[in-house]
């Protein structure tokens, strides 16, 4: 199965990202990829609350989701929407939303980022994303291009308990589209998602926003990367708009699940006392 990860820079701008998108996805079909990913927030990158209240729409009026799915349908392949910022979210707030889009244009199923990144990480770098999305609680697998997907959204990379949770329910693929920041992703990237992959035993998506984003002036740090089960680099992006493709060979699963079996070796354990 050939997968491909559109990397790209979003703006503020609904409109100017759809069109983006949609043209980045024809050309990964043209490449014979069955599976497309794009990053999360696709649809929009702004720190401004205001102006989010202004373009972002509700699921069902969404134009981004609309566009997509009749593009999966013409084109008859299986779409993961990393993210996008959707109105609707409890107290009034946004949600942050990945899609599965099946060939026939339908939604497969949605997954609402669980893990809100509320971190000062520097002076330039203070999130409070909490205060303006409403964070999910279902973590979702869904049975599509012929195996089973588990979707994640960025910062829950680092919390592997949700990867743990979805191997077990029979994920092979995981994806984790992100807008990650310069300095956590040059530091942190690339070893938390390998970690996913090889402790999991799963393929690891991770379609990536990259450099300067216009509209809002943020930085994000790229580096789409395509990893195997067994934590191997099968394609990375680099800091520029991008599409990454690889040919996936899901018995590589099983075979890294027998190799290292240490998802059916997991066994539970007391917490430690404190004395
Ligand atoms: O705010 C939005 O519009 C959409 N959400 C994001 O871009 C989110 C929250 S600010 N970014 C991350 O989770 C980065 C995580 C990260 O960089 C890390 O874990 O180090």
């Amino acid at each position: 199965m050939r997968v491909a990860l559109v990397q790209m820079t979003s703006t503020d701008d609904p409109a100017v990202n759809t069109a983006y998108v949609t043209q980045a996805i024809r050309a990964a079909a043209d490449g014979g990829a069955s599976l497309i990913a794009t990053p999360e927030v696709t649809n929009c990158v702004s720190d401004s609350r205001k102006h989010q209240a202004e373009v972002l729409r509700r699921q069902e009026d969404d134009p981004t989701l609309a566009a997509i799915r009749s593009l999966a349908a013409e084109l008859g392949v299986t779409i993961l929407i990393g993210s996008l910022a959707l109105l609707g979210g409890a107290g009034g707030r946004f949600v942050n939303r990945s899609f599965l889009i099946g060939p026939d244009g339908g939604i497969l199923d949605h997954y609402d980022k669980i893990h809100m990144f509320d971190v000062d990480v520097d002076a330039e770098n203070t999130y409070r994303e909490s205060a303006g999305f409403a964070p999910g609680d279902r973590a979702v697998t869904v049975d599509a291009a012929g195996t089973t997907l588990g979707l994640s959204i960025c910062y829950d990379m680092r919390f592997p308990p949700l990867y743990a949770a979805l191997a077990h329910a029979g994920a092979r693929i995981i994806t984790a589209p992100a807008a990650f920041t310069v300095p956590t992703g040059r530091a942190h990237w690339e070893v938390l998602l390998r970690a996913r992959a090889i402790e999991t035993g799963s393929f690891v998506l991770a379609p990536a926003q990259c450099g300067t984003h216009p509209g809002s002036g943020r930085k994000t740090w790229g580096h789409s990367l395509i990893i195997s089960p067994w934590g191997r680099i099968l394609a990375e992006g680099g800091d520029t708009p991008d599409i990454i493709t690889a040919d996936l060979d899901v018995g590589e699963v099983e075979s890294a699940r027998a190799a290292i079996p240490a998802l059916a070796n997991g066994r539970a354990f007391t917490a430690p006392s404190r004395t």
